[in-house]
């Protein structure tokens, strides 16, 4: 095989060290790839593929773009989920004899972008960094572009994994390949594309270095380990100090209401279950922050409620003062309109790419913080006078910046033009040396002209020739012989240097180069002055992103009428007239209807919520946990008067998150969902279930729905909503002294059903779920065919539930004497409540059938003894929660057979 040429072996060499990356090899002007990454590249971009002599035996693929414009094309792959690594020339190739050297100098990764369109300005960019070590799984969350880090651990735990990544929502997840593969495998739609990189490499060394002994000393050993893993990852990969990482955060994930992301997604806290806009959600409603800043800390918030009363009533205090301060809050509003980016420019700062105008968006941010701080100092918050306490003006900077960078700097920094006079007397000496060089320039031209009387002559300049004097074709003959070296011939011109010309050309072209190496090291020096008090201007970030929160949080409050809520350490919620706060927001008639909640230990933990579809039963039970979110984030909350206990964790399963999960039945997932309920949940969580046993057969579902029911009441013993279609489960008030049952009211008047989407005490009386199909505007035929249907399976269950009431009363009096203290442990009986018929239409072309359910109970019938026996025989105490449910479906075959 013939030989590759040198550049080529080159390539290869450096592509070796980023074979999962494209490789973009600067070739002069442009960064070319070669091989596969050139044909993958021209289909990814859709540039044109050519190739290249190479020395092999074939051409190779080629493409490339212009350096100038990579950054473009780098973010196209980044956004598809690749990485690039820039390999640039490490000398400079008018002075090298031979090849120039070329090294990578930065992979860019999805998890790794400091700036551009793939990051917007109100999110954050998250790397995550899972190890497991000693039976503790960590985890490393990690936004270079704004320099957060935040590390935690907890005893292996799958699900707490998938929770913690769902906090984060990050790009890019490294690790280790086994907790890869055990995230991959759960299958989770998360919100947006995650690339893995398998990556078990760690440098404690330059963690020890860059945050200092102490902090190092205060992690255990997992996080340290963790911690290690990623700032191995991001040193090899970003090669070059990571100034904008000055501090770890340190957590227990205990301190936090736990949310799943099945439940974030279905109350929708940060974008809408349908198209996932950030519009519709409660981020959506809550955000009215003045900086970037504050809109990333208020989702983060909204991601982590509290479970410290004492830290959520100190966030309250501020938003309840600000909430009625209405000028207060504006000024602090029209201060804080003018503060830039803090926390993404500071980490350009310290990454070595902020340019003259970032460093003037710093100043102008930065002359805003004593009025800032003025204001929270003189209020009488004690928050807002704490924050005032702990904001540093970092007014020496402001004021660096202000003698050095002109007001409206060029946004490259090597071109000069952005060192203000004044600043450094040796550059005023080369500015004024340049400026007296021009003037005499022009003076130059006057000059030539008299003495050749070309009125038309002039003196001009390019990158290539430098100063010249031109003289059109026609004047030519008018120039004196001898002093005039012809330099370039136009088309009609000729230009000439004469050697008075040439001596000040190198003089201005010397200051001026020299002007520009100058500025661009007065500007590096600054910018590295600012890096290095890096750390004071993140507190300051910090401080002012919180400002913003608690002003944003008072502005909703006072525009939606929220009101504060009671925090209490006990189990009792009590809202009184509590709302939707989003689907209120979108309403435009203000008609959304107020509802109470009572879940108290005296009366009832769990209600049980029967009523038609439509009738507002999801809107309802998401408006309570919502009041709960908002309530631990530190907001008022949509009631007219609330009291909130510190609940642990809410877990949701509601109907809308079925789609999360790929190639398993709804039912598998209902119950996989219930499965870590009854693990996770204690008596301090919240538990929605909406349509709890939908997805099987009815009586199955119906059986699972009154099980799961009664788990929850006898050993959970938490707050719970339930609603059901099942409203043959209403009788379980009887027996769970603890659950109330409770109905979405609706009013029937002639043919129409008025949803009055309120809240009233007991079951209701039928589902009007073919009502809603007519609604939905489904053909008559169907509807009237489904009715018939209804009525034949209405009978069916009737008599099913007969059998299996007199199959009990059976049991009951049979093996009354077996009975001991452990039955009211058993199972509760299947619905035994008559099926309430539809009536609510007229003389309609639709109308149900007028024959009413049966609800006779059947006689007994000699093979029900047989039945009888099996249901004696069952040792329910010792059956798996399958094993149940398979003995009750044979019993229902059975029944059905009878
Ligand atoms: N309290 C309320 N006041 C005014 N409108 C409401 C109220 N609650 C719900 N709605 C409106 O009613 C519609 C149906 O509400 P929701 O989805 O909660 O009903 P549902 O009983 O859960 O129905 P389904 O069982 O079909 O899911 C929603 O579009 C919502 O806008």
């Amino acid at each position: 095989m013939a030989k590759y040429t040198p550049m080529i072996e080159q390539y290869l060499a450096v592509k070796e060290q980023a074979k999962d990356a494209f490789l973009f090899f600067r070739l002069g002007d442009f960064y070319e790839m070669f091989f596969e990454d050139a044909v993958k590249a021209s289909r990814e971009l859709e540039i044109t593929l050519t190739g290249r002599e190479g020395g092999g035996d074939e051409r190779i693929p080629m493409c490339g773009v212009p350096y100038h414009s990579a950054e473009g094309y780098i973010q196209r792959l980044i956004e598809k989920g690749y990485k690039v690594a820039i390999c640039e020339q490490m000398d400079d190739p008018a002075v090298t004899k031979g090849m120039v050297r070329r090294e990578i100098v930065r992979v860019v990764t999805p998890g790794t972008i400091m700036e551009g369109k793939t990051i917007a300005d109100k999110s954050n960019n998250y790397l995550v960094c899972v190890t497991e070590s000693d039976r503790m799984m960590s985890l490393t969350a990690c936004d270079i572009s704004t320099g957060e880090l935040y590390v935690t651990s907890v005893p292996s735990s799958v699900e707490w994994l998938r929770d913690e990544i769902g906090i984060y929502e990050p790009a890019e997840i490294i690790g280790d390949s086994s907790m890869l593969e055990l995230i991959q495998a759960e299958q989770i739609q998360w919100s947006r594309p995650i690339v893995y990189t398998p990556w078990e490499k760690r440098d404690e060394k330059l963690v020890r270095s860059q945050f200092g002994e102490a902090a190092w000393a205060r992690l255990d050993p997992e996080r340290q380990q963790c911690v290690s893993v990623l700032i191995s990852y991001l040193s090899e990969t970003q090669r070059r100090s990571m100034g904008q990482l000055t501090q770890f955060s340190s957590y227990e994930p205990g301190h936090y209401m736990i949310l799943d992301p099945f439940t974030r997604r279905n109350l929708e806290l940060v974008e809408t279950v349908r198209d996932r806009s950030k519009k519709g959600s409660l981020l959506w409603l809550l955000d009215r922050s003045q900086t970037s800043m504050g809109a990333r800390l208020l989702r983060r918030w909204i991601d982590k409620p509290l479970l410290s009363r004492k830290a959520v009533e100190e966030r309250l205090e501020a938003v309840e003062y600000l909430y009625n301060q209405f000028i207060l809050r504006e000024d602090i509003k029209s201060s804080l309109n003018e503060i830039y980016d803090l926390e993404r420019l500071v980490a350009r700062i310290a990454f070595g790419n902020a340019n003259g105008r970032d460093l003037n968006a710093l100043k102008i941010s930065l002359q805003q913080v004593p009025a800032l701080k003025e204001l929270c100092r003189t209020s009488s918050s004690s928050t807002l006078q704490r924050i005032a306490g702990e904001m540093d003006e970092c007014s020496d900077l402001c004021e660096a910046i202000d003698q050095t960078i002109v007001e409206d700097p060029p946004v490259s920094v090597r071109d000069g033009g952005l060192i203000k006079p004044g600043c450094d007397p040796h550059l005023d000496e080369l500015r004024e040396a340049s400026i007296n060089g021009k003037r005499w320039i022009a003076e130059l031209e006057a000059k030539e002209r008299e003495v050749t009387g070309i009125r038309s002559l002039k003196i001009g300049f390019n990158k290539v020739f430098g100063y010249y004097i031109e003289v059109t074709k026609a004047n030519v003959g008018s120039l004196p012989e001898g002093r005039y070296e012809r330099k370039q011939t136009l088309a009609n011109a000729e230009r000439y240097v004469t050697p008075e010309l040439k001596e000040k050309e190198g003089l201005i072209l010397e200051a001026q180069e020299k002007m520009v190496d100058l500025e661009y090291a007065l500007f590096t020096e600054l910018r590295e002055k600012l890096a290095s008090e890096i750390s004071r201007l993140q507190l300051l970030a910090e401080k002012v992103a919180e400002l913003d929160v608690y002003q944003s949080l008072a502005a909703v409050s006072a525009e939606q009428g929220f009101v504060k809520p009671v925090l209490t350490e006990g189990y009792d919620l009590v809202i009184e007239a509590g709302r939707h706060p989003v689907v209120e927001a979108v309403m435009k008639d203000s008609s959304f209807i107020a509802n109470a909640t009572r879940l108290t230990r005296d009366d009832a933990g769990i209600l049980l919520i029967t009523g038609p579809n439509m009738a507002g039963k999801s809107t309802y039970m998401r408006q309570v946990a919502l009041i709960s979110i908002m309530a631990q984030i530190g907001c008022f909350v949509p009631a007219g008067k609330a009291e909130v206990p510190m609940i642990d964790r809410i877990f949701t399963r509601i109907g809308a998150a079925d789609d999360l999960i790929g190639g398993q039945s709804t039912f598998m997932v209902e119950m996989a969902d219930i499965q870590v309920m009854t693990e996770k949940a204690t008596p301090r969580s919240l538990i929605i279930i909406d349509e709890l046993g939908r997805g099987t057969s009815t009586s199955e579902g119906m059986a699972i729905a009154q099980a799961v029911i009664e788990y929850v009441h006898d050993t959970i013993g938490c707050k719970s909503l339930v609603s059901t279609h099942f409203h043959e489960l209403a009788h379980l008030e009887e027996s769970l002294k603890g659950l109330r049952n409770y109905s979405m009211a609706v009013q029937e008047s002639g043919e129409n059903v008025h949803f009055l989407r309120k809240l009233v005490p007991g079951p209701a009386g039928s589902s009007y779920g073919i009502y809603c199909a007519r609604l939905a505007g489904l053909p008559s035929s169907i509807i009237g065919r489904a009715y018939s249907l209804l009525q034949g399976l209405e009978q069916g269950v009737s008599q099913a539930a007969a059998g299996l009431e007199t199959a009990e009363k059976q049991l009951s009096t049979t093996s009354a004497a077996d009975q001991d203290e452990t039955a009211s442990d058993q199972p509760h009986a299947a619905a035994t409540s008559e099926v309430i018929q539809l009536s609510i239409f007229g003389e309609d072309e639709i109308k149900p059938p007028a024959a009413k359910a049966d609800s006779h109970v059947l006689k007994p019938d000699p093979s029900l003894s047989h039945l009888v026996e099996t249901i004696k025989n069952a040792d329910v105490m010792n059956m798996t929660p399958l094993q149940a449910m398979q003995l009750l479906n044979d019993l229902k075959m059975k029944a059905k057979d009878l």
